[in-house]
């Protein structure tokens, strides 16, 4: 039997749809993405912590969702270990679904998270609004109300940080992730190439470890809250080992290197989002999910802008000018999403290599 739950938006919109997911209510900052596949992916990135999630594509949850198989404590199919996302979006969810790998529908792991989900939405009516007015707060009422809430003012990463220390593989290249909320494929990108990772909580002082290269994660929320990374970050500056970071992790290196960011009017989320390499005429298209970004202006005389979103000229990535410091607003590591630039990792490798030759004694 189908429950009926209202979809709240801070404008004074309220939108009736059936629930499906958890029966209970939440507020978050509602986002929407335009990807059409991904959502076992795009749930549990972290990165979408404190969002009530919508989706424009028509159907969801028809393809289900696959079983867990982990690879030394990693999961190779999801981005972390829990749903994250704190509300669902969609216009036509399908509990019936069929695909090799699946385990269970959508709706029974929104509820094994307590996570609601509310369908019958016109979620590209829904969209426009949003691309008008910028992302919006809102709620998601089944019986009890919610207060709305800004996720933003909340340090979402010490909330999806991880508490302790962990390591991982055994190649040469000792390589720090600082563990903002990572993505799991960051660590796959990883550990299929000669890398020791050590990964780190976001405020460890990872300026006492012996390392060859230093990775910064994406997250959740602000990346101004990040104060502790920040410091971390410009000690690490002072030296020239190599240094990569993705989205959360390309705004706190323009934060650390003296830069300023800013909050985009609605984000970038999706699946086809069109980068140009700066100095080239050359276009990538790549995965994205964040709100905030560099303000390219800001940078500091001996940073360039890497890469240019070319839908509205945003920054996509930095670059110092002479060392080997580097970061993509984007996902090289793409899941969901197209893998074309997760040739990024092996140039950050590179970096690693020749950083090592030239202080070897
Ligand atoms: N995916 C991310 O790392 C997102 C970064 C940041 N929270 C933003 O929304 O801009």
């Amino acid at each position: 039997m189908s429950q009926t739950v209202k979809l709240l938006l801070e404008d004074g919109t309220c939108i009736e749809g059936e629930s499906f997911g958890a029966f209970t209510s939440a507020a978050g900052e509602v986002v929407f993405s335009t990807a059409m596949t991904g959502y076992p992916e795009n749930l549990t990135d972290p990165s979408f912590a404190g969002q009530i999630l919508v989706l424009t594509t028509p159907m969801v949850g028809n393809y289900g969702v696959p079983g867990e198989d982990l690879y030394e404590s990693i999961s190779k199919i999801f981005e972390s270990d829990k749903i994250h996302i704190a509300g669902l979006v969609v216009s036509y969810y399908s509990e019936e679904h069929s695909h090799w790998h699946a385990a269970k529908s959508l709706g029974d792991w929104l509820k094994e998270y307590n996570i609601p989900g509310i369908c019958g939405v016109d979620t590209r009516m829904l969209t426009k609004k949003l691309r008008e007015k910028g992302a919006l707060l809102g709620k998601i009422v089944a019986e009890e109300d919610v207060p709305l809430h800004d996720p933003n003012c909340d340090n979402l990463v010490a909330q999806v940080s991880p508490a302790g220390v962990q390591h991982y593989g055994h190649g040469q290249h000792k390589i720090v992730l600082v563990d903002c909320g990572t993505k799991t494929n960051i660590i796959r990108c990883f550990l299929e190439r000669d890398v020791e990772l050590i990964r780190v909580p976001w405020d460890y002082d990872f300026t006492t470890l012996d390392y060859d290269g230093l990775f910064l994660s994406n997250g959740p929320g602000d990346p101004k809250m990040c104060e502790a990374t920040i410091a971390h970050l410009q000690k690490a500056l002072q030296q020239d080992k190599p240094i990569f970071g993705i989205c959360l992790g390309s705004q706190l290196m323009g934060l650390a290197a003296g830069g300023d960011t800013f909050k985009l009017k609605y984000g970038h989320r999706s699946h086809n989002q069109p980068v140009k390499l700066t100095g080239t005429q050359h276009c990538y298209i790549t995965s994205q999910n964040h709100g905030f970004a560099v303000d390219t202006a800001t940078l500091p005389a001996e940073w360039d802008m890497l890469f240019e979103n070319l839908n509205d000229g945003t920054c996509e990535g930095i670059k110092h000018k002479t060392k080997p410091f580097f970061s993509t607003q984007f996902h090289p590591e793409a899941a969901g999403g197209p893998q074309d630039t997760e040739f990024l990792f092996d140039d950050f490798l590179k970096a690693v290599v020749e950083y090592k030759a030239t202080t070897a004694k």
